[in-house]
């Protein structure tokens, strides 16, 4: 599903206005659509205290407020500040036509339902005065709070608290959901995200240059590798793994097994002979090859038949890890196509990241860079503060060259070519230790069976949060590759019954 800026979702207003919906009909209809969420949540003789801003996000205050009344409810409307003359929010008030106190006045009843639309996709600045305390008064409250279109306060674009923000149980937006729904805090301020539709057609989607999506099954369905047609298990996708040192091979043993339950035919770990004993104590379907220097493990890696390599996770940050990088991401002539890069493999470039980046570029390899916020603010020192999650990603894999998977609650995978993903089911249970490196794994299972890679981050990052999800409590990251057969299995059974 495609995620729409402010400013797009400001262009399909417009573009359906040309076809012939007057503002007030779309207003109308934005009304309806929360009218319809507060007959769920309401009783009939419960109170609704409606805050209205200046602009259009009031307007659908005031036209809600006017539905509400015809149905015999009990309605208060509280404004900040009068519409323009002549405005659609303008028409929107003159058709409630009763009472409107000032915002000012306003004191929240704890058993009320009380409806945020104060400001949605116009929002311009930090929330003050009579808004601010109003806003503050409302989340102190015991009341229900629905928010009009996003949660005042919330940058609908970044998902940035400005000043301060509506902490609502439901938000009912219109047409498509924003980025600022889905991206903390924003997405804890949303509660539940109601997307209705109020006449705007589909087919502006063909003007709007939307690049942002919300990531989920329906984006990569199509793509997941099944191993029906593959009786070689090099046919059905190798994938190689880098070990560390003899005491930290738990790390890229995760990546190994995660692999391999995403569907990879064979899996090998090519590790320091000490830390080969140990992996082969540990293991039985995944391989284990020794490699007595950095030099071996590389020609090991040019000489396979494995299509994916993760490297990163446990090695060690420094010289060696830069070197073996390096040497990966510049050999030509071999089968391995994608390389994962995590942990600290990212680390390891810390000082000099256009080292990386340059190889990258100049390399044939298609390359995933897994950063968690911390490795990324070392690679992309520029681009940590201010900006909005979405922004960083895509342009951290604009500079790059390479797909950046900036991981989080609220994951975002992004393309060179600006195309971006935000993941949905993200979870608290993923922050334990060995996580991240489950997740480069899944990447390399999926991109060693031929998934795009894009899609394969996207589907590594949905399934990752998704195994942790059906695990729950006391997961730890060894249970999470153990969970991926029966996810994957049930994803098929949905597409076979064209669900
Ligand atoms: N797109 C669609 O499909 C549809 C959209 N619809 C609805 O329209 C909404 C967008 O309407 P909108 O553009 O009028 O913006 P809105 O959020 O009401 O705020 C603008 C006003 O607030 C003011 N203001 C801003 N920040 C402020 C602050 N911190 N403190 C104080 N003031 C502040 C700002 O002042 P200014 O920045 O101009 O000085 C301006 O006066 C959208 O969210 C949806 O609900 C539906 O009706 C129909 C279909
Ligand atoms: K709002």
């Amino acid at each position: 599903m495609h995620l729409l800026t402010t400013q797009q979702m400001a262009q399909a207003d417009q573009l359906t206005m040309d076809s012939g919906l007057s503002g007030c009909d779309l207003m109308q209809n934005a009304a309806e659509a929360v009218a319809s969420i507060i007959r769920q949540l309401a009783g009939a003789d419960q109170l609704i205290q409606i805050l209205c801003g200046p602009g259009n996000n009031g307007g659908d205050g005031y036209a809600l407020g006017a539905i509400l009344v015809r149905e015999w409810r009990n309605v208060e409307i509280f404004a900040v500040a009068a519409p323009k003359d002549d405005s659609d929010a303008a028409w929107a008030r003159s058709k409630w036509g009763k009472d409107v106190r000032p915002l000012s006045e306003f004191r929240p009843d704890g058993s009320a339902i009380i409806v945020d639309a104060l400001f949605g996709a116009g929002l311009s600045r930090p929330l003050e005065g009579d808004a601010l305390e109003a806003v503050e008064r409302a989340n102190g409250s015991a009341a229900t709070i629905v928010a009009v279109d996003i949660p005042s306060g919330i940058g609908g674009n970044d998902g940035k608290i400005y000043g301060t923000a509506i902490e609502a149980s439901d938000t009912v937006t219109f047409f498509r959901g924003k980025p600022g729904h889905w991206l903390y805090p924003g997405r804890g301020n949303t509660g539940r995200l109601h997307v209705k539709q109020i006449g705007i057609e589909e087919r502006v989607l063909r003007t709007i240059d939307s690049n942002c999506r919300l990531n989920g099954p329906f984006l990569w369905i199509g793509s997941l590798p099944s191993s029906e047609n593959s009786t070689h298990k090099y046919e059905r996708g190798a994938a190689l793994i880098f070990s560390g040192a003899a005491l930290s091979t738990g790390a890229s043993r995760l990546s190994a097994l995660a692999a391999a339950r995403a569907g990879a035919g064979a899996v090998t770990l090519v590790a320091p002979p000490d830390a080969a004993r140990v992996h082969a104590a540990h293991l039985t379907a995944i391989m284990v090859n020794e490699a007595e220097t950095r030099e071996d493990a590389l020609e090991r890696a040019c000489n396979g038949k494995e299509r994916a390599a993760v490297i990163g996770p446990g090695y060690g940050v420094g010289e060696p890890l830069k070197k073996l990088v390096l040497g990966l991401l510049k050999a030509s002539n071999s089968a391995l196509k994608t390389i994962v890069l995590d942990a600290d493999a990212l680390t390891s470039f810390r000082e000099d990241p256009e080292t990386l980046f340059d190889a990258i570029r100049a390399g044939k390899k298609n390359v995933v860079l897994t950063p968690h916020e911390g490795e990324f603010s070392r690679l992309f020192p520029n681009l940590a503060e201010g900006h909005a999650k979405t922004e960083k990603a895509a342009e951290a894999a604009r500079r790059s060259g390479a797909i950046v998977l900036l991981k989080g609650s609220d994951t975002v995978i992004a393309e060179p070519d600006g195309c971006i993903a935000i993941n949905p089911n993200g979870t608290p249970l993923l922050a334990t230790a060995g996580s991240g490196d489950v997740l480069a794994g899944i990447i390399a299972g999926l991109a060693a069976q031929n998934m795009p890679l894009f899609l394969a981050a996207c589907a590594a990052a949905w399934l990752h949060a998704e195994a942790a999800r059906s695990f729950g409590r006391g997961l730890v990251a060894d249970d999470l590759p153990d969970q991926l057969p029966a996810i994957l299995e049930s994803l098929f059974d949905t597409e076979e019954r064209g669900q």
